[in-house]
């Protein structure tokens, strides 16, 4: 006889069991206020701007050592919500081991009278209870296993969107810093092994503790002294687990590792491909490959002899106790205090005591592997966002925005850049005007955009729109009034119609057509057998890079924000497709307050007001005409183009 006891251990406890991983704490790290520099008119100290924070983990693969104690209650509070069902779970638990010490009882009683005497009399009542513990047992255990699955899942939805929630907060460095495929291995596989420790541990650990109680009590009941005997040897069981716990925390952290490298490794030569088969760099993409396979497979290799070794070792300890318990008994026997069929009765009941000891065990390894996932949550939760929304009640109140931009003495360091990208950068857009921000490549340009757009907030000085700084406003209204456009086309796994609609949200299909229509982009959609159905993705072959970029342009149109930012808005494209592009963005630029950021000067002469950057200064600021006149900076770069721009 067998009973399947709901959450009987690590292998097949309540909630299905994934790969060992690690859990990680969370809870975001609210980003330091620093002081304000200069005057900030007329705000208040909740206004303070927010340091950049360095939005990094201590490094790629250095994460975090945590004690299993430590991720536990760091992950615990993400159950809140279902604690309740929880309860309901260990109950269910608690009453399956109690119906299997029962028919274990149940079954020494049969052996022990029935069997013995050979009396079918004896056999009906002690039968018909088993059964009725049998079908309570099943009934109780298919509830709780069903619960247990249940809230796991639930639990893990609710970590990864969590994480998901927070990866999108941390700024552009941290994605430069990590690479993509492993970040993707922490989001699913890392997620996935907390929920062994918080969810299925807890289960299960109460499952264990309360299955040793009952067979214990019950052992104790039908012979004290046999059960001594049985558990003097259980500390080694305890011993085996903790020899153990160290070397197999140490390679879970290698497998996850290496399971994170190949997603990197896989991802990036998928995102590359075009580069390996132009070099013909097949071999060395595919050795990349073996490598990190050799270090998973390594790492794996060890984590499953070290997990049966470790089972090996028990199966001995629990020979060992069995031993002791037959010599004890075969004494028992030879004194006449003993029959043979209690003491077999006896060695039966040791195999369901055997099993909860073995698996409280099992469960401390297995939540030392899962610890490993955490840690490697707990990097990325502990990176902080470089900007946040102002505290709850301290933004400003929604205005109608003219759109005027103001830099006004702006310096900024990257997190953990060696020197200043920026140094007292100050200009004024007013409403409609159009600003061009031009310089040598790395002058500091784009990063221009970044403070503009508040992905960053300067270090020195302010960034203003139509006067107030940008920290003091909700990023939600910040980024609907400023639109940016930036160099790489961004565009969605989607229909054509929803990669214009994401602009404004809700946008009519009249509205969407005509933002189609003003981006010079209705004709090619119009003409595709799908049409504004069409799906396209990043780097679509069905439509030109220049056809893309007008798309974007579509989007930008029906957004309508009064301020636009222009990363290098024809760079990427032919010079037809440049020219194609240009007649729909002086559309798009026209009545809003636009900062375009370009080496391409054929729109200069448009331009309201030009400003020449050169390591992170302003160093030369007029129209056109007048900087040519000046014969410096930009007069150089107007030059080194050829020279054969407008004007
Ligand atoms: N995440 C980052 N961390 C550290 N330094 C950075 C980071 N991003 C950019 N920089 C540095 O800041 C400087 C300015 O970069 P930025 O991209 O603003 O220049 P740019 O003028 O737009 O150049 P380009 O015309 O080539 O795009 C460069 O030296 C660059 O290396």
């Amino acid at each position: 006889m067998q009973l399947r006891t709901l959450g009987s251990g690590p292998a097949d406890g309540p909630g299905r069991h994934r790969r060992p991983g690690r859990p990680r704490p969370y809870g975001r790290h609210q980003p330091k206020a620093t002081p304000q520099p200069k005057a900030a008119p007329h705000l208040p100290d909740e206004y303070l701007p927010v340091d950049a924070g360095d939005g990094e983990p201590s490094g790629e693969g250095v994460a975090p050592r945590l004690a299993a104690r430590q991720a536990f209650r760091r992950f615990w509070p993400l159950t809140r919500g279902d604690r309740r069902w929880l309860v309901l779970i260990c109950a269910c638990v608690i009453a399956a081991a109690l119906a299997e010490t029962a028919a274990v009882l149940l079954f020494s009683d049969l052996t022990d009278n029935a069997l013995r005497q050979g009396s079918l009399s004896a056999f009906w009542v002690p039968a018909a209870q088993w059964l009725a513990v049998a079908v309570l047992g099943a009934g109780v255990g298919y509830m709780g296993n069903s619960l247990a699955v249940w809230t796991a899942e639930r639990f893990v939805l609710r970590l990864r969107a969590r994480v998901f929630a927070h990866v999108q907060d941390l700024p552009p460095h941290f994605f430069q810093r990590h690479r993509q495929g492993d970040l993707v291995e922490r989001l699913t596989g890392d997620v996935e092994s907390i929920e062994q420790m918080v969810v299925s541990g807890a289960v299960s650990t109460v499952s264990a503790v309360f299955s040793t109680v009952f067979f214990s009590v019950a052992a104790f009941w039908l012979r004290w002294d046999l059960a001594l005997a049985t558990f003097v040897l259980a500390p080694l069981f305890w011993l085996a687990a903790r020899r153990f716990s160290g070397r197999i925390g140490s390679v879970a952290r290698d497998e996850r590792v290496a399971d994170g490298a190949i997603t990197s490794v896989v991802e990036e030569s998928l995102g590359n491909v075009v580069l390996t088969q132009a070099y013909h760099r097949k071999d060395a993409e595919e050795r990349r490959l073996g490598r990190e396979a050799g270090a998973w497979m390594r790492a794996s290799v060890t984590g499953a002899r070290m997990s049966e070794l470790y089972e090996q070792l028990v199966e001995v300890i629990e020979t060992l106790c069995v031993l002791a318990v037959i010599g004890l008994g075969a004494w028992e026997i030879s004194q006449g205090r003993m029959t043979i069929g209690q003491l077999l009765a006896f060695a039966a009941f040791l195999g369901y005591l055997y099993p909860p000891i073995r698996n409280l065990g099992q469960l401390g390894l297995t939540l030392t592997a899962a610890t490993a996932g955490a840690e490697r949550l707990a990097e990325i939760l502990d990176a902080e966002p470089a900007v946040s929304d102002p505290p709850p009640g301290a933004a400003v109140a929604p205005w109608r925005v003219h759109g005027t931009v103001e830099f006004d003495g702006v310096g900024f360091r990257y997190p953990g850049g060696d020197r200043r990208t920026l140094a007292g950068v100050s200009f004024t857009a007013r409403p409609g005007e159009f600003v061009l921000i031009t310089g040598a490549s790395g002058a500091g340009k784009s990063t221009v955009s970044k403070l503009l757009t508040r992905f960053y907030d300067p270090a020195e000085g302010f960034v203003r729109l139509d006067g107030v700084p940008l920290y003091a406003m909700p990023l939600g209204f910040l980024r609907t009034h400023v639109t940016l456009l930036p160099q790489e086309t961004l565009i969605l796994r989607d229909t054509i119609r929803e990669n214009i609609a994401c602009g404004r949200p809700g946008a009519a299909e009249h509205e969407i057509v005509r933002a189609a229509r003003d981006a010079a982009a209705h004709d090619f959609i119009a003409a595709l057998p799908e049409g504004y159905d069409t799906r396209i993705a990043p780097h679509t072959a069905r439509l030109s890079g220049g056809q893309l970029q007008r798309v974007a342009i579509a989007r930008a149109m029906l957004r309508d924000a009064p301020v636009l930012v222009l990363d290098e808005p024809t760079t990427g494209v032919d010079a037809l497709a440049a020219r194609r592009v240009v007649r729909p963005l002086r559309r798009l630029m026209s009545g809003r307050t636009t900062i375009m950021i370009t080496h391409d000067l054929n729109l200069a002469p448009d331009a309201d007001r030009i400003l020449v950057l050169d390591h992170g200064r302003v160093v030369e600021t007029g129209t056109h005409h007048e900087l040519l006149a000046l014969g410096g900076t930009y007069a150089r770069l107007h030059g080194s183009l050829g020279g054969s721009l407008t004007g």
